[in-house]
C-alpha cells in the first residue's frame, strides 16, 4: 500500500516535470497556453455560465493534451528514425491530424460561446 502510494506521488511529479518541459520548449504548446490564459480572461470578462467554462476547460485541456501527445510522438519518431522515412512523415502527419481534430473542436466551442456574447448582448 505505501509502494503503491509513493508510486503514484512519484508518478504525479512526472507528469508536471513533463508538462514544464512542454510548456518551455515547445512552441506550440506556448501558443496554445497564451491562447489558453486569452480565453479564461475573456470568460472572466464575458461573464460566461458554469457550463460555458466547462466546455471552455474541456477545449483548452483537449488541444493542450493532444499536442503534448503530438510532441511525444514526434520525440519518438525521431528518436527511431532520425532520416527521412516515408513512414515516419506518415506517422507524424496522423500525428499533427489528430491536433487538428481537437483545434476545430476547439474553435467551435469557442464561437458558440462567445458569437452571442459578442454579436446580441445589448
Ligand atoms: N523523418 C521524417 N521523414 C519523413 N517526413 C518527415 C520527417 N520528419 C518530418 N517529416 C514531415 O514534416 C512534417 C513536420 O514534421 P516536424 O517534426 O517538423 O513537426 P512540426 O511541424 O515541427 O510539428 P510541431 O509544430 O507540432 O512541433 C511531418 O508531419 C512530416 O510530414
Amino acid at each position: 500500500m505505501y509502494n503503491f502510494i509513493t508510486g503514484r506521488i512519484k508518478g504525479g511529479g512526472y507528469a508536471i516535470k513533463g508538462a514544464w518541459l512542454l510548456l518551455r520548449h515547445e512552441p506550440s504548446i506556448q501558443v496554445q497556453f497564451v491562447i489558453a490564459v486569452i480565453m479564461t480572461i475573456a470568460g472572466f470578462f464575458f461573464g460566461i455560465t458554469p457550463t460555458e467554462w466547462v466546455m471552455q476547460i474541456f477545449a483548452i485541456g483537449l488541444v493542450m493534451a493532444t499536442e503534448g501527445v503530438n510532441t511525444a510522438i514526434e520525440n519518438i519518431a525521431d528518436f527511431v528514425h532520425a532520416d527521412y522515412h516515408v513512414k515516419i512523415g506518415r506517422i507524424k502527419d496522423v500525428a499533427a491530424g489528430a491536433v487538428f481534430f481537437a483545434a476545430i473542436a476547439a474553435v467551435a466551442v469557442g464561437l458558440i460561446i462567445y458569437i452571442p456574447y459578442i454579436f446580441y448582448t445589448v
